[in-house]
């Protein structure tokens, strides 16, 4: 039995690199950015992991670092799920400003709310309780019933929307998830027990 779920975030984006808050704006890797990406695969390749679905979201930088993986793997073909509920969280108001200049603005302490607590939402935007909100049901009717099955598992989304699934795969407080840092292009190799909890987890940095 597999059960093998691996979560990866997408490698660097234009705005990564601008230091621009993202969220659902849909914007393109940079060369770093697809670098990042075919090393995932390559790192997963050398595991020998044969993949039986992928899961990613609407926004492009996830889409295509999901193929650059499959692509490593030998895969490319295989069925791949696009679905809006594993979107980055919506920055709202903030979408397209500069992180630097949001600071000189507001403070540095108001953005580090906006950006790291649990359940404070950037305006017209959300928190990372509500991006947990509409990721969390999509994993358990969605993607959990593959991994339960015996599959192999790969989702390539984002920063918080990955943060909000580990958040409840390992059972960990809205304190502790804001704290974990994703970098981009690491992949994070879950395996599960029969009864949904994690046995292991390998992070392929
Ligand atoms: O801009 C964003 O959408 C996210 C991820 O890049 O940023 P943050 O680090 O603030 O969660």
């Amino acid at each position: 039995m597999s059960r093998t779920l691996v979560l990866v975030r997408h490698g660097q984006s234009e705005w990564n690199l601008k230091n621009l808050f993202t969220g659902w704006r849909d914007v393109e890797l940079t060369e770093q950015g697809h670098a990042e990406a075919k090393a995932a695969g390559q790192k997963l390749k050398a595991l020998g992991l044969k993949f039986d679905i992928a899961f990613t979201s609407v926004l492009k930088r996830a889409q295509v670092t999901c193929q650059h993986i499959l692509d490593a793997v030998g895969q490319s073909d295989l069925e791949t799920i696009r679905n809006v509920a594993l979107n980055e969280r919506d920055y709202g108001d903030l979408s397209g400003l500069n992180k630097d200049d949001a600071r000189a603005k507001w403070g540095e302490e108001q953005v580090h709310i906006w950006r790291r607590s649990y359940d404070v939402p950037p305006p017209g935007g959300e928190s990372l309780k509500d991006t947990g909100a509409r990721v969390w049901p999509y994993y358990l009717h969605d993607m959990q019933p593959h991994v339960l099955r015996g599959e192999t598992v790969l989702v390539a989304a984002h920063g918080n929307s990955l943060r909000a699934m580990i958040m409840a795969l390992e059972g960990m407080t809205g304190e502790e998830i804001v704290k974990l840092e994703l970098n981009t292009g690491i992949p994070i190799v879950y395996r599960l027990n029969a009864d949904s909890t994690v046995a292991s987890k390998e992070v392929l940095s």
